[in-house]
């Protein structure tokens, strides 16, 4: 049996209340040192509120939050230097350079000033070049970029990633999804929330979805696509066909009101719709078209947050 490890985070009966309005209602989180965790929702199901509440910007009103095992109520500083945290809002002086902000962000975390580390994060994101210039001349994707520097720059174990590529180019997506998992397979913690959500598919281990200040669900981002998500193989045929063929019917497929388009859904224990297609051939029929595709983690979470999985546990 493998040692229990202790967790990078831990959340127990996390709420907050703005007023009358609950944004957060007793959330149970655990992250585990290293995943890639995406926190996913619609707007103000509550992630920037979590987020915020761990990173000490809002006060929780109930609960426990432990930071690799250290509770944040007893000590409030300590564990949030092990922390990085890159906004969704762009928070900046505008009158230091990007080397000088990056500086400024090590003292505050109280380490020694580290120009290789600095330079090696102005490479990793693309920004070298502009080391010397002042943030306030930066353009809106390269201050994104900075933003993202200086939440990495004193070396944290546990990072929030708010939204990191939110109106940004492909090009610093594509950088950051490099980045992101170079420090994640050298141990960081990473927890992210995005509205791309080809982004968490691409990046997270694991997927929890917030809803209304819920958490729905944590899951395995695989095992997730595996319980609720589908593939579906649809047949165009070069002439409409009168009724369904013998095959369709023995795959309980669908024929469409036309005549012209078979179409099967395969989902786990089903029979692989390569044996469907097989038959079709083998009986002769006039295929034209072949298309198949495969539930992405969007389509899985709209399913969610409907209420309605596509299959059930
Ligand atoms: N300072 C505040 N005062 C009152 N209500 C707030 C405050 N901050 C957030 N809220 C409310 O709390 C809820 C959760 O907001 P939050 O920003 O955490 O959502 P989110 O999931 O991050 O949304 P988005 O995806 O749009 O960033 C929303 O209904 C929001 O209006």
């Amino acid at each position: 049996m493998s040692e229990p490890t202790t967790p990078a985070l831990e959340l127990k009966g996390l709420s907050k209340a703005y007023g009358k309005f609950t944004a957060l209602h007793a959330v149970d989180l655990t992250i585990r040192p290293g995943e890639i965790f995406a926190l996913l929702g619609p707007n103000g199901a509550g992630k920037t509120t979590l987020i915020g509440s761990v990173c000490g910007l809002v006060k929780k009103s109930a609960g426990t939050m432990k930071v690799f095992g250290k509770d944040l109520d007893q000590d409030p500083t300590g564990p949030r230097y092990q922390v990085g945290l890159v906004p969704q809002e762009i928070n900046f002086d505008p009158f230091f350079s990007v080397a000088e902000s990056l500086r400024i962000q090590q003292g505050y975390y109280g380490q020694p000033r580290d120009d290789a580390r600095i330079d090696e994060v102005l490479t990793a994101l693309n920004l070298q070049a502009k080391k010397d210039s002042l943030t306030r001349a930066l353009s809106g994707g390269m201050k994104r970029r900075l933003l993202i520097a200086k939440a990495l720059v004193h070396k944290p174990k546990l990072v929030f990633l708010d939204e990191p590529t939110a109106g940004v180019d492909v090009e610093l997506r594509r950088d950051l999804w490099t980045y992101v998992k170079k420090i994640a397979s050298e141990g960081t913690t990473i927890v992210l929330t995005t509205h791309y959500l080809e982004e968490a598919e691409e990046l997270a281990d694991r997927v929890g979805i917030i809803n209304e200040g819920r958490l729905l669900m944590t899951e395995d981002k695989a095992a997730l696509l595996r319980r609720f998500g589908e593939k579906r193989l649809v047949v165009t045929f070069a002439e409409p066909q009168a009724a369904m063929p013998a095959a369709g019917t023995r795959f309980s497929a669908s024929l469409s009101a036309d005549g012209r388009t078979l179409t099967y859904v395969e989902r786990d224990n089903c029979a692989p719709s390569g044996e469907l297609l097989r038959s079709l051939y083998a009986d002769g029929l006039p295929i034209a078209e072949v298309e198949t595709r495969r539930s992405r983690l969007e389509d899985v979470l709209i399913e969610i947050l409907r209420g309605r999985p596509s299959q059930a546990a």
